[in-house]
């Protein structure tokens, strides 16, 4: 088998990109962001209350035939930025982009937090890290794509996203044409559950590479790059006017300075983030300082290649075994 679906930024900053999703019989649509730094999958629900639902889809297991309560069985998910959801757990037919998963387990939020309730496009999320990290007790549920796996062509799912625009997200293949040339390939280390890998190294606009070993997560939900502060650093370095700013929480910059381009390594690759990624969203509307796509990972104790360095390819998350994660331009 094989699915492939759109992944639709839900602002005009790409904050983060939704796809939709069916859930029961008959099909309840709803718009989940596909989120390879987590493996829970909870949408917002019957259950939920009300004063915490601000426009948002609802998955309600009571008018779908094929759901069934997995009885005792309750999750609760915390995120590094404080948001949190938390529930209790049903099983139903689940579909992605024609791909379905019969008795995939569907966390019902009975509590989503206030960052939740705001992303009134984000109806809840699907989470493509390793099982391993799944909450949900007394027995841990697993993902999707550990659902889907036995089924796929191939163990593999890919991510288009694009900046600024809708890209794809395609299960079980490898669609030749999302790609230019070769896709290079490095080793995931899958334990905690993440999709850890490292980078080769880095360079700052027209800058030599800085060959060295950057080990972080390949993570679709988490909007921005967040690299070691010495490398972002060098970065700012370059932008006139730049700082690392207490009050807006990371290095902001005037709107108009010009930004250099930023590119990582895959082993002997090199893959280039336009400026204009980097340039990621004014404070407030009328302000003419802009807060930058990359950010230091000092304070998270973790280095994440979120949206805006992934955008700037085309990525193979491969479940084989050893899983690896690949990256071709595009
Ligand atoms: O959780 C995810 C991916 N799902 C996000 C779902 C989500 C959470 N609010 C959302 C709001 C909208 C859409 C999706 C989400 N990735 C990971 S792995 C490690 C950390 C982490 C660990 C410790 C400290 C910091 C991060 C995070 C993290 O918190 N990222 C978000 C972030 C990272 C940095 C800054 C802000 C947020």
């Amino acid at each position: 088998d094989t699915g492939s679906a759109a992944a639709i930024p839900i602002n005009e900053v790409d904050i983060a990109y939704v796809t939709p999703v069916t859930v029961g019989t008959p099909p309840q649509t709803l718009m989940l962001d596909l989120d390879t730094g987590s493996s829970d999958l909870w949408v917002f629900s019957s259950l939920t209350p009300s004063s915490q639902i601000r426009g948002q889809e609802i998955y309600t297991p009571t008018k779908s035939s094929t759901s069934q309560l997995l009885n005792g069985h309750t999750w609760s998910i915390r995120y590094g930025d404080g948001s949190s959801s938390r529930g209790t757990v049903f099983t139903d037919n689940f579909t992605i982009g024609g791909l379905e998963v019969k008795s995939q387990a569907v966390q019902t939020a009975q509590e989503v937090s206030s960052s939740f309730t705001q992303e009134q496009s984000l109806d809840g999320l699907v989470g493509l890290g390793f099982s391993t990290l799944n909450t949900v007790r007394p027995s841990s549920q697993l993902t999707f794509f550990d659902n889907a796996r036995p089924n796929l062509d191939e163990e593999v799912f890919t991510a288009d996203l694009k900046y600024h625009a809708t890209g794809t997200y395609d299960f079980g293949f490898i669609d030749s044409k999302k790609h230019n040339g070769t896709i290079t390939y490095t080793p995931v280390q899958p334990s905690p559950g993440y999709w850890t890998h490292s980078l080769s190294g880095y360079s700052v606009g027209s800058g030599a590479f800085q060959s060295s070993q950057i080990s972080g997560i390949s993570d679709t939900g988490t909007t921005l790059l967040y690299l070691p502060t010495a490398i972002v650093t060098a970065y700012y370095r370059q932008v006139q006017g730049a700082q690392n700013s207490q009050y807006y929480g990371g290095y902001v910059f005037p709107c108009a300075s010009t930004l250099p381009t930023f590119t990582f390594g895959i082993e002997g690759a090199r893959f280039t983030i336009p400026a204009s990624y980097i340039n990621y969203t004014r404070i407030s509307p009328t302000s003419t300082t802009c807060y930058g796509g990359l950010q230091s990972s000092s304070g998270l104790g973790i280095n994440i290649f979120g949206d805006v360095a992934l955008k700037a390819a085309f990525v193979v998350f491969s479940g084989t075994n050893p899983p690896r994660i690949g990256f071709a331009p595009k």
